[in-house]
């Protein structure tokens, strides 16, 4: 919710990024599936127990999983399939992401538990209640967004620890109030 109000601001970037590739012909799928393969790479040097490392190749994998859906919009190839590839992807990119960490010993395994449980919650009850007919539920504290920008950062620090930490109680924080949302969407 507070990174999503900055969308607007960075929107202008974005688009100045997709340009050349849309020149170049690219398609916002192959921009999908090249933000969760970096991702991948990312989890895996998490797994190598190189923070630094993993959180900067996310931070580029992050931008890169902004620019699809600038891209579809841009050249008006959003599709209902490249809807549901990034948000597939999305939770692959979020579960392999802490199961580095945690194959890494960076944390232990009942809080990477916790915390992969609470992300997968918060995305679950958004696409289980507007598929109810809620509207577009992209409330709480700790979106994708923000769950991602604080494993970058703790990991910048060599922290991620107090990150997956930090996520954990932040995302079932999110959790209810997504739980709340809904049932003032939905409660008749
Ligand atoms: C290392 C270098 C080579 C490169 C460095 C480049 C940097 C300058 C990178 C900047 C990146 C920045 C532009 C983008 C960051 C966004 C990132 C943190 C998160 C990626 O989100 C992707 C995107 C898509 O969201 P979407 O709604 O489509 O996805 C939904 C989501 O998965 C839902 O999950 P959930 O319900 O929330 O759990 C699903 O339910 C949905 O189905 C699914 O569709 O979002 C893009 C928009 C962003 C929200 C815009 C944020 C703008 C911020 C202002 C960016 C702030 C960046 C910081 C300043 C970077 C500095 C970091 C540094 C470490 C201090
Ligand atoms: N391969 C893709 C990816 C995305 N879209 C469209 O963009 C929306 C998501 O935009 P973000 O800026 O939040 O990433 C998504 O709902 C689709 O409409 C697409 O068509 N194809
Ligand atoms: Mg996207
Ligand atoms: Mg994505």
């Amino acid at each position: 919710m507070v990174l999503n109000r900055y969308r607007e601001n960075v929107k202008g970037y974005l688009e100045a990024m997709v340009r050349p590739l849309a020149r170049a012909g690219v398609t916002p799928n192959q921009i999908t599936v090249l933000g969760l393969l970096i991702s991948l790479i990312g989890a895996y040097f998490f797994y190598r127990g190189e923070q630094v490392v993993a959180a900067l190749v996310l931070l580029f994998g992050s931008l890169i999983d902004a620019l699809d859906g600038t891209l579809a919009r841009l050249t008006g190839k959003t599709s209902r399939f490249g809807a549901f590839l990034d948000s597939t992807s999305d939770r692959i990119s979020d579960g392999a992401i802490i199961f580095g960490i945690a194959l890494g010993n960076l944390v232990d395994w009942p809080a990477a538990f916790l915390t992969f449980m609470g992300s997968y919650l918060v995305s679950y009850e958004r696409c289980r209640a507007e598929l109810a007919g809620s509207g577009k539920l992209a409330v709480g504290i700790a979106e994708r967004a923000e769950r991602l920008l604080i494993i970058i950062i703790t990991a910048l620090f060599g922290r991620v620890d107090y990150g997956v930490y930090m996520v954990a109680v932040l995302a079932w924080i999110t959790v209810l109030q997504r739980l709340h949302a809904a049932y003032v969407r939905l409660k008749d």
